[in-house]
């Protein structure tokens, strides 16, 4: 069901969303070493793979020490960005949950939270990427990164 609709997201039929963190999971091979296409200051990024495509997941490092605020101003206006030389922003994850860890030789437990704050974007390959960067291309690629306030022009 999740999967359908960022399908649909990909191929334009929707507008992004928010999306689960088990589905986000579960297309990059529960973020495997071998998805691994990259690494920012602030995130590790994963290759998802989808019936009809790929897609880049952007998993945000200690998610904990990230204010909040900043990122739902980045999803708001990445939710806002439509520009054809822009990569696609296709949805964000936010979720919240507690785990219980047993404190050792006791029966009581302890309460972690567990934050998880992933961005979805459409997946640029490095292909298109050296064409955009050779000029081979008509139009130049802009990534923009608003949270950290980092804008790419190519
Ligand atoms: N849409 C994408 N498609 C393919 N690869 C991507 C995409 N977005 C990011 N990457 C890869 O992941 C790397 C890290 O991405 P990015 O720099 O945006 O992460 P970040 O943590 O937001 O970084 P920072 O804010 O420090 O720039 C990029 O250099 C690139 O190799």
């Amino acid at each position: 069901m999740d999967l359908e609709v960022l399908q649909r997201i990909l191929d334009g039929r929707e507008k992004p969303t928010n999306l689960s963190f088990e589905l986000l999971k579960n297309i990059t091979e529960n973020f495997s070493h071998d998805r691994e296409i990259g690494h920012g200051g602030f995130a590790t990024v994963y290759k998802g793979v989808l019936p009809n495509g790929n897609v880049a997941v952007k998993r945000i490092r200690n998610s904990h020490s990230i204010n909040e605020a900043l990122f739902y101003r980045e999803v708001d206006s990445l939710l806002n960005i439509e520009h054809k030389n822009v990569v696609r922003f296709l949805g964000f994850c936010a979720s919240t949950d507690q785990t219980a860890i047993q404190i050792e030789g006791s029966k009581q437990h302890i309460y972690a939270e567990v934050r998880e704050r992933l961005l979805c974007f459409e997946y640029i390959s490095n292909g298109s990427l050296q064409k955009y960067i050779a000029g081979t291309l008509l139009h130049p690629i802009y990534v923009a990164d608003i949270t950290y306030c980092l804008i790419i022009l190519v």
